[in-house]
C-alpha cells in the first residue's frame, strides 16, 4: 500500500468505527493514541479526510465509503493536494472549478438539502443554500480586542505574517482556523476568543451605569465579558447548573481582569430555584439558553450525521421552561436578551412568540445573525422589553 492508499484506509477505519457519542476530535485523539506510529504528518491527512467526508453530511450517502471520502477532499479543497493527485489525479485537475461543475463531475448535485437534510426546520431568515453550502467551508477563528490593545494586537499578527481581517468596529479580527493564537498573543487580557457572530450579540445589551444584570446561563462567560466591557459598573449575577464551568468562568474572569461579580450554581428548571432568589429584581438579564448548537456545527460538521431531529423540541421546552422562570426576575422595563446558537425555527421565533403570549415582554430588535458568509457561526438573538 502507498502511504496515500494507508491515509484513504485510515480515514475508512476511523469513519467506520465513530458513532458520535463524543465530540469528533476527542475520537481522533483517541484513535491516534492507540497508533503511536503515526506521526504528525499522517494525523494530519488522516484527520483532514475524515473533516471534509463529514462536512458532505449526508450527501453521497449511494456512494461507495472510499469514494465519499475522497469527494470529500475534492468538494471542500481549492487547490491541488497530493492525496488526491495520488488517488484521483482527474479530480485533483479539476480542484479549482466552481462546485456546480464539480458536483457535474461527481455526477450527483451538491444541494443544501442533500447536505443539511433539516432545511424545512431553519429559521425563516436563514438562507437555506447558503447556509448548507457554508458546511463545505472550515469556519474562521475570530478574536475580540479589548482595552483598546488594537495597535498591539495587529503588530504582533504581522510580525508573525498570520493573514487576518479586521472588521469595521475594529475590535473583531477574522484569522485561519487553527491559528496558535495563545502562542502568538501571550498577554490574555487584550483580547477574547469569540466568534463573530457571538460577539454581534452584544450589540443588544447596552446596559446602563450601575444597573444589575443576570447571566443566567453563563457557561464560561463569553457574554459576561462582553457585557462588562460594555459597562465595567454593571453589577453582575452569573449562573449555570454546571459547576464546573463556572470554575472556568472565575479563571477566565481572572485573566480578563474581572473581578466584581457573584457566581452561583443554579438549575433553572428546579421548581425550587424561585424560592432561592429572594427579591432580587435585574435591569437585564442575558438568557444565552442550552440549545441544539446547530449554528455551530460548521466547526463540528460530524453533528450533521449524527443529531437527532426529536432533540430540537426537547431543547425547545428546555428553552421554554428556563425563559418562564427567569423572566419574573426582571424588572419593569427591564430587557431579557434571548441567545441561542441554533438555526431552527423552534428553538428561535418559536420561543419568541412564547415568550410574549406567557409575558408582558415584547420583541424590541435583533434576529438570525448570519454568520454563513463570513466563516463564523449563526446565532440568534433577540432583546425583549
Ligand atoms: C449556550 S451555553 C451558554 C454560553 C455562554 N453564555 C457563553 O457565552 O460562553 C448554555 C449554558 O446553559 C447551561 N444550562 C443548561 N441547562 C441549565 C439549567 N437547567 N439551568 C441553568 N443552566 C443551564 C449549560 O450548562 C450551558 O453552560
Amino acid at each position: 500500500m502507498t502511504r496515500w492508499e494507508n491515509y484513504l484506509a485510515s480515514a475508512a477505519k476511523i469513519i467506520g468505527a465513530y458513532q458520535g457519542s463524543l465530540p469528533l476530535h476527542h475520537f481522533l485523539k483517541a484513535f491516534f493514541k492507540e497508533h503511536p506510529y503515526m506521526g504528525s504528518r499522517d494525523r494530519r491527512w488522516i484527520s483532514q479526510l475524515v473533516y471534509h467526508y463529514y462536512r458532505l453530511g449526508h450527501w453521497g450517502k449511494e456512494l461507495p465509503l472510499n469514494e465519499r471520502i475522497l469527494a470529500g477532499t475534492f468538494l471542500c479543497e481549492h487547490t491541488s493536494t497530493d492525496l488526491l493527485k495520488a488517488l484521483q489525479p482527474a479530480w485533483d485537475e479539476q480542484i479549482q472549478l466552481p462546485l456546480e461543475e464539480k458536483a457535474a463531475l461527481l455526477g450527483l448535485p451538491v444541494t443544501a438539502e442533500r447536505i443539511f437534510p433539516l432545511v424545512t426546520e431553519l429559521s425563516p431568515a436563514v438562507d437555506t443554500e447558503a447556509f448548507g453550502l457554508s458546511f463545505l467551508q472550515q469556519p474562521r477563528l475570530f478574536i475580540r480586542v479589548r482595552n483598546n490593545k488594537l495597535d498591539k494586537v495587529l503588530k504582533l499578527l504581522q510580525q508573525a505574517a498570520v493573514h487576518y481581517e479586521v472588521f469595521e468596529n475594529n475590535a473583531t479580527i477574522a484569522l485561519p482556523n487553527g491559528t496558535k493564537i495563545e502562542t502568538l498573543l501571550p498577554e490574555k487580557s487584550w483580547y477574547e476568543v469569540q466568534d463573530a457572530s457571538s460577539q454581534q450579540t452584544g450589540n443588544l445589551f447596552r446596559p446602563g451605569k450601575n444597573e444589575q444584570w443576570w447571566d443566567c446561563c453563563a457557561a464560561s462567560g463569553g457574554k459576561s465579558i462582553l457585557l462588562k466591557d460594555q459597562q465595567p459598573g454593571v453589577k453582575l449575577l452569573v449562573s449555570d447548573v454546571r459547576r464546573s464551568i463556572l470554575e472556568n468562568l472565575q479563571q477566565r474572569f481572572a485573566a480578563a481582569g474581572i473581578k466584581q461579580y457573584e457566581a452561583r450554581v443554579a438549575d433553572l428548571t428546579a421548581d425550587r430555584f424561585p424560592a432561592t432568589m429572594g427579591q432580587q429584581k435585574f435591569d437585564g438579564i442575558i438568557l444565552d439558553a442550552p440549545c441544539s448548537g446547530s449554528g455551530t456545527w460548521g466547526r463540528t460538521p460530524e453533528s450533521v450525521s449524527f443529531f437527532n431531529q426529536e432533540e430540537i423540541l426537547k431543547y425547545q421546552q428546555l428553552q421554554k421552561r428556563i425563559a418562564y422562570n427567569v423572566i419574573p426576575f426582571l424588572k419593569k422595563g427591564g430587557a431579557l436578551i434571548y441567545i441561542t446558537c441554533s438555526v431552527f425555527r423552534q428553538e428561535n421565533e418559536d420561543v419568541v412568540q412564547y415568550i410574549e403570549e406567557n409575558s408582558a415582554l415584547r420583541k424590541q430588535e435583533g434576529g438570525v445573525i448570519a454568520g454563513y458568509g463570513q466563516g463564523a457561526d449563526t446565532m440568534f438573538a433577540v432583546r425583549f422589553s
